[in-house]
């Protein structure tokens, strides 16, 4: 279930606010300027190839380009026999921002956007059907867990794709992580 846990950045080891709600997770995000709808989605195989997603899922590529200037989209996709997981999901597990605008739109599985917004953090637990975008500068990480099981269409501004500039603030290493937060939220 998608799951919002907002945490005091501050005093991370303080219970977080809980909602499961999909309209009071929009309306909370939403009021901090980061998009989140939830969009249909279609049945792919969990081994479908990413020209085959981007081809299955292209109206709403074409739709978010159209709407947000978006130039390049990509696929990110992880199952628990990737021999890599590990070195995978260590790549965003530090705070770190990017200098555009970025939509991330859950087509399988799940995983948890962690955005540091002012003196709040907060953890979207992301699952299938969920749309979240990452606002040019937030400060955020994302956790895939230890068996990863999701594909992600990532829309940039840039043409280049995925780069990323980290904080070098230690935060994301205070808040609970995946297998933290599934057990707490669920
Ligand atoms: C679910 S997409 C992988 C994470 C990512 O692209 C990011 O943190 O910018
Ligand atoms: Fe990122
Ligand atoms: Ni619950």
């Amino acid at each position: 279930m998608t799951t919002l846990s907002i945490f005091d950045a501050h005093n991370p080891e303080a219970a977080p606010a809980i909602t499961h709600d999909p309209g009071e997770i929009a309306a909370q995000l939403n009021s901090k300027g980061v998009r989140f709808e939830r969009w249909p989605t279609q049945n792919l195989p969990a081994d479908a190839a990413p020209v085959e997603i981007l081809e299955a899922y292209s109206a709403e590529i074409a739709k978010l380009k159209a709407e947000s200037g978006f130039q390049t989209a990509d696929v990110i996709s992880l199952n628990p026999d990737n021999p890599q997981k590990e070195a995978f999901r260590k790549k965003f597990l530090d705070e770190h921002t990017h200098s555009e605008d970025e939509v991330r739109f859950f087509v399988r599985g799940q995983g948890i956007f962690y955005l540091h917004l002012g003196d709040q953090v907060f953890a979207v637990q992301c699952q299938k059907n969920d749309l979240i975008s990452v606002p040019e500068g937030t400060r955020h990480w994302f956790d895939m867990g230890p068996e990863p099981e999701f594909t992600c269409i990532r829309l940039f501004t840039n043409p280049e794709g995925w780069v990323a500039e980290f904080t070098g603030d230690n935060i994301a290493g205070q808040l609970p992580r995946y297998e933290a937060l599934e057990g707490e939220a669920v």
